[in-house]
């Protein structure tokens, strides 16, 4: 599979604030990618670099091998942006800023009609499809502006942090839409602060701290490399007490009781794949196992792991 963006030694500064500081990265065709990192990490910065809004201090970004500072119409015909702010007409109803959009790009006619309705179609909101803008919650409006990036059929679509401040119904549909597209075949890269999306989402995952890539790799990847050994939850019947002093016991495991669930033990171990079987051996005899569920740790443990600061900072 050949790239379908690559991005080289992309510096950008701000006066004399260095907000991407040489990024690298490149993503597959039909791959969808995360940029992930906290608030002014860089993620806005280097999204507007790679949809050619602004224009790099040093560095390249090449769009299907056309590279967006010599050739940026061939570059940006490639790209749908998605930006955080919803930039649409209030005034006009949902198919006729998409229809806005679409002639923008050059659509007329019958071509022009049947991509808004596709569309429209993808985000879920062909039967509102022709009341006005302004009566949209916050969450449909993002999803016309998400319409609005696909209009022209990019083969890159580039969505910087989709869901901040809507309602969770809305971000689901927002997930779903981002979901079926990649299942689709579309590029995707995806920009967020929360852990939850990029790990539904995305295929790899960089994770940005201070303008820098400082980790990459897949969602599953990250964590196994990044925090080894594991945790299991482990609910018994029977006597609480003595199944924690049996778990206890074996070498490298730590056990609590849960907060609130008092037949539910909570057990770590800092080595090895799986220690639940040695677990399981212990309790032999001691107490019942009504359930076992391991517990992976989750992208925001891994960026705490790998710069020290929590991702909301
Ligand atoms: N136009 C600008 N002028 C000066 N500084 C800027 C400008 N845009 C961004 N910055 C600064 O550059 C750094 C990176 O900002 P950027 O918006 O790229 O980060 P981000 O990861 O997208 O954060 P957020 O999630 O808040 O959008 C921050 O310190 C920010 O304050």
């Amino acid at each position: 599979m050949s790239a379908a963006l690559e991005c080289e030694g992309l510096v950008k500064r701000y006066g004399s604030l260095l907000a991407v500081d040489g990024l690298k990265f490149s993503v597959t065709e039909g791959e969808a990618y995360g940029l992930l990192g906290p608030n002014g990490s860089g993620k806005s910065t280097t999204i507007g670099m790679v949809v050619g809004v602004l224009i790099p201090d040093s560095g390249t970004v090449r769009v299907h091998g056309h590279e967006m500072a010599r050739h940026p119409l061939r570059a940006k015909r490639l790209v749908g942006y998605v930006p955080q702010e919803v930039a649409l007409y209030p005034d006009l109803t949902g198919r006729e800023n998409l229809r806005y959009f679409g002639r923008l790009f050059g659509l007329r006619g019958q071509r022009l009609r049947r991509r808004v309705a596709e569309v429209l179609d993808v985000v879920g909101l062909a039967d509102r499809a022709d009341e006005r803008l302004g009566t949209y919650s916050g969450g449909m409006q993002r999803r016309v502006n998400i319409a609005a990036g696909l209009v022209h059929e990019p083969k890159v679509l580039v969505l910087d942090e989709p869901t901040v401040g809507v309602d969770p119904q809305s971000r689901n549909a927002i997930l779903e839409s981002v979901e079926r597209l990649v299942a689709e075949g579309t590029t995707v890269l995806y920009t967020s602060h929360y852990m939850e999306e990029v790990e539904r989402v995305c295929d790899r995952v960089g994770i940005i701290d201070r303008g820098r890539i400082i980790a990459e790799g897949r969602p599953e990847e990250l964590m196994a490399t990044l925090s080894p050994g594991g945790r299991a939850e482990v609910e018994v019947d029977g006597d609480v007490q003595a199944a924690g002093v049996a778990v206890a016991a074996l070498p490298g495991v730590a056990v609590t009781v849960a907060e609130h669930r008092p037949r539910l033990l909570l057990v770590t171990w800092t080595e090895g794949a799986d220690r639940l079987p040695d677990v399981l051996q212990a309790l032999n005899g001691v107490a019942a196992v009504v359930r076992t569920a391991a517990v992976r740790p989750s992208l925001e443990e891994v960026f705490l792991h790998l710069t020290g600061t929590s991702l909301r900072d």
